[in-house]
C-alpha cells in the first residue's frame, strides 16, 4: 500500500519528489522511464525552444554588419538535443531516489486500485498526470516521415528546402518560425482565416507581418480534406477540390487529453478527466494533473497543479491556483508573443469594460537593431484601475511579461505600477511606458 501513487512521469515528477521528501511512500508509474519528464523535456518546450534558439542564431547572422551566413547543421543540432535530453533525464532519475519508479503502463480501475504489467497496486492518493497525444484531422496519413507531427520536426537530422504546415496554433507559428529563419520556405495553412484570434488585433496584424518577412507563405481558408505521401511528394488535396505536393507537411491541429488512464467509471470524463478547482476528479482523493484535465497544455501550468495537489496531500491546504493568471506564449521570431490574465479578444467576449494603452516599439532606438520595429505592449486595468492582463509582442516577451504577472498576483493597480522604474535601454520600458500613460 503506497501514500501516493502518481501516473505518468511528465510534470507529476515535481509532485512526486515533493511528497517523498516529505516521507510519503511514493510510487512513479511511467510507460517510458526514458522519458521521463514527458513531453515538455522530451518532445516539447525544452527541444523546440533550442531548436528555436539555433534557428534565431542563423537569422541574426543574415545581417550586413555580420560577416558570412550560418547554416543549422541539423545533424549535430540533433545530436546536442539528444545528448542534453539524456543527461537531464539521468538528474531526474536521481532526484527520483526515494520514489519507487515503475515502468509500465498504469489504470485506475477501481477507487484507490492501480493497474500496472498485470499486478494491482493501492493507494491512499492517486495523481493523474497522463499529458496529451496530437490529434490528427480524418484524412490526413501521418508517417512521421513525410507526414509528421512535430515529434518528427525535433527527429530531422536534415531540412527540407520546403515545408507545409497545417495549424497556426502555438505549433504551427512556432514551427514556421523555425523552419524559415533556418531558411527552409514555408507555406502555412490555415483551415479558417486570421491569426491569433484572442489577440489585440494590431498584434495579429503585427505576426501575420513578421511571417511574411521571414517569407511565409500563408495560405487561410484552406481547410485539408486528404494529405497522403506519393513518390512525388505529400499529395494535399483541399476542400476545394485543388491540390498540391510538398516534399513535407507538419501537422500541428492541436493534441488531446490522454485520458484511458481513468477506467473506473467513478471518474468521469468529458473533455479530459474532470477536476474541480483543486484537480480533484468525481472521485475523491483521485486527482488529475496537467494536460489530461483538459484546462491549459502548458508545462509550468502542469507543474503547479501537481505540486498544488502534493500540498493538498500533505495537508498544507494550499490557495486554489488562479489559471487565468498562467502567463502563455507562442516563440515566434525574432519577436515572441506573450500574454497574463485577459487578452482583448477575452475583455471583448466577456463585456468587460476596461482601458487599454499600447505602446509600441519603434519609438524605442533598441527595437531598431533588435528587428523590433513592428512590435508592441498593450496592458489593460479595470474601470478602478486594477491590472487586468497584457499581451506584448518583442523579442523574449514570454520573459518580459512576467512583471505583469507578479503584478496581476499582488492584485496592483495602475498607481503601483507606475511606481516601477525600469532599465534603459530595454523593451521592459516600454511596458513601464503602458502603465504611465493610462
Ligand atoms: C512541440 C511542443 C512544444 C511545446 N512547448 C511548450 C513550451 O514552450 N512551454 C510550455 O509551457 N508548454 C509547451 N508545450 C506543452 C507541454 O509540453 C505540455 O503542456 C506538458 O508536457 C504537459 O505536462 P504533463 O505532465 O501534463 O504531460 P506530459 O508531459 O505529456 O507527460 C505525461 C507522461 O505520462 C506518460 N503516460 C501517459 N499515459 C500513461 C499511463 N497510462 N501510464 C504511465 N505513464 C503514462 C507519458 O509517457 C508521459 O511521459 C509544448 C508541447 C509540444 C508538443
Ligand atoms: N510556447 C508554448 O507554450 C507552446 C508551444 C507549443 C505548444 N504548446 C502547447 O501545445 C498544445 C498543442 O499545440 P498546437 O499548436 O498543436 O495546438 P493549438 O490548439 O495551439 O492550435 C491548433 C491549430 O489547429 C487548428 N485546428 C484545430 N482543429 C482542427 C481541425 N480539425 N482541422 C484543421 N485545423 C484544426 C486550430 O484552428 C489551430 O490553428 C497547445 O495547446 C499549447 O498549449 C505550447
Amino acid at each position: 500500500m503506497y501514500d501516493i501513487i502518481y501516473i505518468g512521469g511528465g510534470l507529476n515528477y515535481a509532485g512526486a519528489i515533493v511528497a517523498a521528501k516529505n516521507g510519503k511512500k511514493v510510487a512513479l508509474i511511467e510507460k517510458d522511464m526514458n522519458q521521463l519528464g514527458g513531453v515538455c523535456l522530451h518532445k516539447g518546450c525544452i527541444p523546440s525552444k533550442m531548436f528555436l534558439h539555433y534557428s534565431n542564431v542563423v537569422y541574426e547572422s543574415k545581417n550586413e554588419i555580420l560577416k558570412g551566413s550560418l547554416q543549422l547543421d541539423m545533424n549535430t543540432l540533433f545530436e546536442k538535443k539528444d545528448a542534453l535530453l539524456k543527461s537531464v533525464t539521468k538528474v531526474l532519475q536521481k532526484q527520483c531516489s526515494h520514489i519507487e519508479l515503475i515502468e509500465g503502463e498504469g489504470k485506475v480501475v477501481a477507487p484507490h486500485k492501480v493497474n500496472v504489467n498485470g499486478e494491482t497496486l493501492e493507494a491512499e492518493y492517486i495523481v493523474m498526470g497522463t499529458g496529451s497525444h496530437h490529434f490528427v484531422p480524418d484524412g490526413i496519413e501521418l508517417n512521421e516521415k513525410d507526414i509528421i507531427s512535430s515529434d518528427g520536426v525535433l527527429n530531422l537530422k536534415e531540412l527540407p528546402k520546403k515545408v507545409a504546415i497545417y495549424g497556426v496554433g502555438a505549433i504551427g507559428l512556432e514551427m514556421a518560425s523555425f523552419f524559415a529563419t533556418a531558411g527552409v520556405e514555408v507555406t502555412l495553412i490555415n483551415r479558417k482565416e486570421g491569426l491569433l484570434p484572442k489577440a489585440h488585433a494590431s498584434i495579429s496584424l503585427a505576426v501575420r507581418t513578421q511571417l511574411e518577412k521571414l517569407g511565409v507563405i500563408l495560405l487561410e481558408n484552406h481547410p485539408i480534406i486528404k494529405a497522403k505521401s506519393t513518390q512525388k511528394g505529400v499529395h494535399i488535396t483541399f476542400e476545394d477540390g485543388k491540390s498540391i505536393y510538398m516534399p513535407m507537411l507538419l501537422v500541428a491541429t492541436g493534441r488531446k487529453p490522454n485520458v484511458d488512464v481513468a477506467a473506473c467509471e467513478d471518474i468521469v470524463v468529458e473533455r479530459g478527466i474532470k477536476t474541480d478547482a483543486f484537480f480533484e476528479t468525481t472521485l475523491a482523493q483521485h486527482y488529475a494533473i496537467g494536460d489530461c484535465n483538459g484546462k491549459l497544455q502548458l508545462a509550468h501550468a502542469a507543474r503547479a497543479q501537481a505540486l498544488n495537489v502534493t500540498q493538498q496531500i500533505l495537508g498544507n491546504d494550499p490557495r486554489a491556483l488562479n489559471l487565468e493568471h498562467v502567463v502563455k506564449f507562442i516563440h515566434t521570431l525574432p519577436m515572441s508573443y506573450a500574454e497574463v490574465g485577459k487578452t482583448k479578444g477575452q475583455l471583448e467576449k466577456e463585456g468587460i469594460a476596461c482601458k487599454e494603452s499600447l505602446v509600441t516599439l519603434n519609438q524605442f532606438t533598441y527595437s531598431v537593431y533588435n528587428h523590433a520595429g513592428k512590435g508592441l505592449m498593450v496592458s489593460y486595468v479595470d474601470e478602478e484601475g486594477f491590472i487586468l492582463g497584457a499581451e506584448i509582442l518583442a523579442p523574449n516577451a514570454e520573459e518580459l511579461i512576467a512583471m505583469v504577472a507578479m503584478s496581476l498576483a499582488g492584485e496592483m493597480d495602475k498607481e503601483q505600477a507606475k511606481r516601477t522604474i525600469l532599465a534603459h535601454p530595454t523593451f521592459s520600458e516600454a511596458l513601464e511606458r503602458t502603465f504611465y500613460k493610462l
